[in-house]
């Protein structure tokens, strides 16, 4: 195996950036242009990402792929072209479209090309006047120094293996990092409007097949299947579960993981994961929130990056316990009216997200009114959480297929639009290496799989079900004493009518609402909406309104009030009611929960 050729500590210190701004060069090679003589292109992988530097006799310009936009890269070799087509190797490409590449192990390769090519996927934030977004940019160098294929080659895999070192954070090996263990992904194909299957396919599975992310798909085919198959599995065997769908499928498999009896061990080895295709989306968004991950309904690039990187943050669980029924949580539970939309506009499905608007409006007509006690653990002291952040702007008008749409045209200087095979000169004289670099607009097709990912029959045959009515939970010990039971005397008690109350640990309770602006994923804090009966229709639609930017949650009135809470009681009165947690519905009657943190981790995106 040839030694990588790393450079020494060579430190780039940029005039305009400050002095922590050391960056550590690891390759760093040369290439030319035949057609533009004058200019040099020096190519550089650094701590920081990929330098492309363009140098003329006057001036020199820069651009940097960072490091966390890049997902990962692949060798290839020229395809071996029709008969009669221009196949002599000294010809220019004239235009990426005449570059046709092949997987180095095809039987379809063009022998007397013995350049390799190496392939580098990245996904470049965007930040445009309105709102942020990620493109997509192929960068391609051509290694042709040598006169055989296989020492071009090994120049090329050097650079890949720096790479994917540098991307999965491990020290610089000769040979490619390898992770053995698949992610396993539980695809909801009901979820939203009914689109998860499409979306995966599309969005997600390109990019997983550029990071060379293998996983095994398993699309559910009842509602309980995907809690049952990470209840009966060894869970071991993958490196991540994903819940392709709305929280509800992870719901799904949070709540079969605490069936296990090895739940402790089971969450610190597989963290868990969500691609947004359902209505709501909530946990999704506050991701999105959290890591400034630009949210695009329907687009999947940010959070099948994060898959592909295997950063994992800690999240915290809510035990929630009911008359009949112990259960976990991660996002809310709800009582009134926003549990009413949620359940009541299942009706609408098919239009998706609009559908919590369309049925709050009908709501607000018929404005109902509950009778209950409302008792809480307050958390007196939140002066030290950092002050809430600010959302980013959606773009509704960016293009659903925009993140895996070809770079615009100025997205890289001189990159490609023609791109030639180039002769390098240094000094006037012919230099050995006839290396190029361009970028290319690549256009895909229409059916991704990694290599060793597995699709699994929708027919095949399942495990033994259950109902999870009957279900033994494991999960941490509650404090709380049993639902029948006096709470203990420091706890707040709110007794009379309410329009809602509404509970969650997440930032975001759906794509557009900005519940808890102060919540973390792992703070030990639940926030407490309580909104009581004789507020006016046009104060709540106000606040309603306010929720997409999180302005209700100052709001302290005789009506309206948000609390810091470690646990709470609901004691409803009467029959006839909603109440959900994370949006799906449980039985009608006393309700209890106590917040547990860092229990969970969850794959999130790498801003490093
Ligand atoms: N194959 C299936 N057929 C029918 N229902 C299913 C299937 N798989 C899962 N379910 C159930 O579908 C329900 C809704 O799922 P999910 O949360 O994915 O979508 P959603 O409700 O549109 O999204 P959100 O929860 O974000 O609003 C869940 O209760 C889940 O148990």
């Amino acid at each position: 195996m040839a030694e990588p050729k790393l450079s020494k500590d060579v430190y780039n210190v940029k005039s305009d950036e400050n002095a922590d701004s050391k960056e550590h060069i690891y390759l760093e090679e040369t290439f030319y242009i035949l057609s533009k003589k004058k200019s040099v292109f020096r190519v550089r992988l650094t701590s920081k990402g990929l330098s492309l530097i363009k140098e003329t006799d006057d001036c020199s310009k820069e651009q940097t792929i960072l490091l966390r936009d890049i997902i990962g890269s692949k060798c290839m070799r020229s395809k071996r072209r029709r008969v009669g087509a221009r196949s002599c190797i000294c010809s220019s490409f004239v235009g990426h479209q005449q570059l046709k590449v092949v997987d180095e192990n095809s039987g379809d390769l063009d022998e007397s090309d013995i350049s390799a090519y190496l392939y580098i996927y990245a996904y470049n934030l965007k930040r445009s006047r309105r709102s942020f977004k990620r493109e997509r940019t192929t960068i391609t160098l051509r290694f042709r120094s040598y006169d055989k294929y296989e020492d071009n080659n090994r120049e090329a895999q050097k650079w890949r293996t720096t790479i994917k070192c540098l991307l999965v954070d491990q020290p610089i090996t000769y040979t490619l990092p390898y992770n053995d263990k698949k992610l396993l992904i539980l695809l909801n194909p009901k979820s939203g409007p009914g689109k998860a299957r499409e979306l995966f396919q599309t969005k997600a599975a390109p990019i997983l097949q550029e990071s060379d992310t293998p996983y095994d798909l398993h699309v559910t085919k009842y509602a309980q299947y995907a809690r049952e198959f990470v209840r009966t599995r060894n869970v071991y065997a993958w490196r991540g579960i994903v819940a392709v769908g709305g929280d509800g499928v992870l719901f799904e498999i949070l709540n079969g993981m605490f069936e296990r009896l090895d739940w402790q061990q089971a969450f610190a080895e597989v963290p868990l994961a969500i691609l947004p295709c359902g209505s709501g989306n909530g946990l999704a968004r506050t991701i999105c929130h959290h890591y400034n991950e630009p949210y695009i309904p329907q687009n999947l690039t940010g959070l099948t990056m994060a898959l592909a990187r295997g950063k994992t943050a800690h999240m915290d669980v809510v035990r929630v316990e009911t008359k009949s029924k112990i259960m976990f949580s991660f996002l809310s539970v709800g009582w009134g009216l926003l549990s009413d939309i949620d359940i009541e506009s299942e009706r609408l499905r098919a239009i998706g997200g609009q559908r919590f608007t369309v049925w709050a409006l009908a709501r607000l007509v018929g404005l109902r009114k509950y009778k209950g006690v409302v008792s809480y653990a307050k958390i007196k002291d939140v002066s030290n959480l950092p002050k809430p952040k600010h959302p980013l702007t959606i773009s509704h008008s960016v293009s659903q297929d925009g993140a895996l749409d070809s770079p615009e045209a100025d997205a890289f200087f001189d990159c490609d639009e023609n791109s030639e095979v180039f002769t390098s000169a240094v000094n006037g004289k012919r230099h050995q290496r006839v290396d190029s670099w361009y970028s290319v607009n690549s256009r895909r097709s229409a059916f991704y799989s990694t290599r060793g990912s597995e699709y699994h029959s929708v027919t095949s045959s399942g495990s033994e079900m259950r109902s999870p009515v009957h279900a033994c939970m494991h999960g941490p010990a509650s404090h709380l004493p049993s639902l029948m039971f006096q709470l203990p005397s420091h706890w707040v008690h709110e007794e009379g009518e309410f329009v809602m109350v509404y509970v969650s640990y997440q930032s975001y309770i759906g794509e557009d609402l900005l519940f808890a602006p102060r919540s973390h994923l792992s703070d030990g804090i639940m926030w407490m909406l309580i909104i009581k009966a004789g507020i006016s229709r046009s104060q709540i639609l106000s606040l309603l309104l306010g929720m997409s930017q999180g302005n209700h949650s100052e709001i302290n009135t005789e009506h309206i009030k948000m609390i810091p809470v470690s646990a709470f009681r609901i004691v409803p009165e009467g029959p006839n009611g909603h109440l959900t947690v994370d949006g799906e519905l449980v039985e009608y009657g006393p309700i209890q929960a106590e917040i547990f943190p860092n229990i969970v981790n969850l794959l999130v995106p790498d801003t490093k």
